[in-house]
């Protein structure tokens, strides 16, 4: 893997690059993807935010090591995605995503034992002593260690959301990818989800995330990078201070967005509510120098 500075003297290796991307569709030609950059560095934990459709499934899936780039080139943990065993890169990835398929009658041990093996269904010859314990270790540290023995199928949608982490865990990637983690989950266990991953932020140093979510409000306040994209293509990236701003919001979703964030979290609001700087501004690329109020315009999604 590649090494460089961030500037502070502290040496990061690359996890993942990708450099003039673009991804097509056939036969229609649909541009997915338009020539995007992109580097994440060993430690990083970045959010990616964007309008339906903007391409963030189809970003995490690349550096998931699940597809390939129609043109430019895919580096994930020191290998160029075309000249390298996807199977096994993908060992090294956890992946967490909510259409994932899991076998709902089986416990909630024997669920995060797959993660080990990397299959559906449990492969119980292939579980020692060492990997059923950390199975339990992993549940521990997800706050689920006593639905051990409890269905999956029965669990909550945050119980659930955390038992996939653990499930993602158990090959001990480097790169965590996590596709709207939060989907459909009531406050509190959005809450206990956030949580979760803040501490596997704080305790692990070297683990790489990338999360893909709708809304701000969802990021732990551990992330430290995020990148806007809209119609296949970058609209911002880098240190959140940066890109997760009022403007670079509105820019992104082309509408007034206000941003703010407080004691690390952040939460945005976009409507007729609003009398701070981003109303006023307008979108960034609207061209107009003050939003106009008028009736509420929903786009067809
Ligand atoms: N397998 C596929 N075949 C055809 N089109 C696809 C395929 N996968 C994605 N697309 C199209 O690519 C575009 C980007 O999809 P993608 O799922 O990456 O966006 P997204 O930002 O994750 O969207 P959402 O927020 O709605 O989940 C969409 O127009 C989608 O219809």
């Amino acid at each position: 893997m590649r090494r460089q500075s961030d500037g502070s003297g502290f040496v990061r290796a690359t996890v993942a690059a990708l450099n003039g991307v673009s991804v097509l569709r056939y036969p229609e030609g649909q541009v997915i993807l338009d020539r995007v950059d992109w580097t994440i560095r060993a430690g990083e934990h970045w959010a990616l935010l964007g309008p339906n459709g903007a391409g963030k499934t189809s970003m995490l899936r690349l550096v998931g090591a699940l597809m390939h780039p129609t043109s430019g080139s895919v580096d994930v943990l020191g290998h160029r995605i075309g000249r390298v065993d996807l199977r096994e890169l993908r060992t090294r990835i956890g992946f967490v995503s909510p259409g994932q398929e899991v076998p709902r009658d089986a416990t909630v041990h024997a669920v995060v034992l797959t993660g080990a093996t990397g299959t559906v269904q449990p492969l119980w010859r292939e579980y020692g002593p060492a990997t059923r314990e950390r199975a339990h270790e992993l549940l521990g540290e997800l706050g689920c260690k006593d639905l051990a023995d409890r269905p999956y199928g029965v669990c909550s949608g945050g119980q659930r959301a955390r038992v996939l982490i653990a499930r993602a865990l158990m090959s001990e990637p480097s790169l965590l990818l996590l596709d709207e983690p939060y989907n459909a989950l009531d406050l509190p266990s959005r809450e206990d989800v956030i949580d979760a991953l803040h501490y596997l932020a704080t305790t692990r140093p070297d683990l790489t995330t990338v999360t893909v979510t709708h809304y701000v409000e969802e990021l732990p306040a551990s992330t430290g990078h995020a990148l806007l994209l809209r119609g296949g293509r970058v609209q911002a990236s880098g240190p959140v201070e940066e890109v997760l701003t009022s403007d670079g919001m509105s820019a992104c979703f082309q509408r007034p967005i206000e941003v703010e964030r407080r004691d690390g979290r952040w939460t945005a609001r976009s409507g007729r509510g609003m009398s701070h700087t981003a109303l006023d501004r307008g979108p960034r690329t609207g061209g107009g120098s003050r939003a106009e109020i008028g009736p509420p315009v929903f786009e067809h999604r």
